[in-house]
């Protein structure tokens, strides 16, 4: 368990961090969510024991960071960790398992081990140039994974891959997930809201909200997209049963509440909308994570 007490962080006059305090378990994966320069890799650099706060306190399971324990359990990869042209990314991730203390040979079965997770075992003799984009992500991912550590950092690990190997990227670290926490930091919400339950969104340093592990109340949510923008879909939907409310999100988006015992809704609004010929893009159960945080 990663935790954090009451942690600031100064550079000079610059305050980056501003009495943080947040528990990070083992489990699903988490994501921390924020403006370019609101403090994500500042805080993943206090995580990974580089940098000390200039207050409060910051655990790996219950000792404060950095100790000799914490060693092999918590993986960072840097948002600009770049993979050396010249070698092989087998050889590279060789010399990585050897500063992490493998021999020789527990190094080549750890290679293999890590290049088999991310997909890329008959790829270990290319050079990261004869690698795609995605390709090389996920090798530095395999890089991340030596040791088999429970706690993985990957800052904006989606940064710069176009939408197709950025979403190869994310099935990979859920694909991941049940063995490994991984932490992910993105300046996108959309990025990561179908990958993690449980976010962190920082601006200007502190933690402003926190969404939990979903809503458990009497109330469910269904998220339609049209196809067209419809300005009296309160009119529409206004007679079926259980609709509580009806909100929109964004140009032809609309958040809609109803009575969570009542179990037919969507095939209700579903009806609704195909007798009034009204053509959806999406529906799916539940708010977006967007919608969660800042309703
Ligand atoms: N070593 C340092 N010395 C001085 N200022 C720093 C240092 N590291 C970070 N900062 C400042 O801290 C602030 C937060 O930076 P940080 O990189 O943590 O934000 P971020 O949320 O990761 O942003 P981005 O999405 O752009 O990577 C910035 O104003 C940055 O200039």
């Amino acid at each position: 368990m990663i935790e954090l007490k009451n942690v600031s962080k100064h550079f000079a006059s610059n305050k980056v961090l501003i009495d943080v305090s947040m528990t990070i378990p083992s489990g699903e994966p988490v994501a921390i969510i924020g403006p370019n320069g609101a403090g994500k890799t500042t805080l993943f650099s206090l995580i990974s024991g580089f940098i000390s706060p200039s207050s409060g306190e910051v655990l790996f399971d219950g000792k404060a960071i950095p100790h000799s324990e914490q060693f092999g359990k918590l993986a960072v990869l840097p948002q600009d960790a770049q993979l050396d042209p010249r070698f092989t990314i087998e050889k590279q991730l060789a010399f990585f398992s050897k500063l992490q203390g493998f021999t020789k040979s527990e190094g080549i079965a750890e290679v293999s081990r890590v290049l088999g997770l991310v997909g890329l075992l008959e790829h270990k003799t290319k050079k990261p140039q004869e690698l795609s984009h995605g390709m090389r992500k996920r090798a530095c991912i395999a890089q991340s994974l030596i040791g088999n550590p429970s706690f993985v950092l990957l800052d904006e690990a989606t940064a710069g891959l176009d939408p197709v190997h950025a979403k190869e990227v994310r099935e990979l670290i859920a694909s991941l997930s049940k063995d490994i926490t991984f932490i992910l930091s993105s300046h996108d919400l959309a990025e990561l809201e179908r990958l993690c339950q449980r976010v962190f969104v920082f601006e200007a340093g502190s933690l402003k909200q926190y969404s939990g592990d979903g809503d458990t109340t009497s109330q469910a949510y269904l998220t339609l997209r049209l196809k067209q923008d419809l300005d009296n879909l309160d009119n529409v939907i206004a007679e079926l049963n259980g609709l509580r409310n009806l909100k929109v999100t964004q140009s032809r988006e609309y958040l809609i509440e109803y009575d969570a015992s009542v179990t037919d809704f969507d095939i209700q609004l579903l009806q609704c909308l195909h007798q009034q010929s009204i053509a959806y893009q999406q529906i799916y159960n539940g708010k977006t994570l967007e919608n969660q945080l800042f309703d």
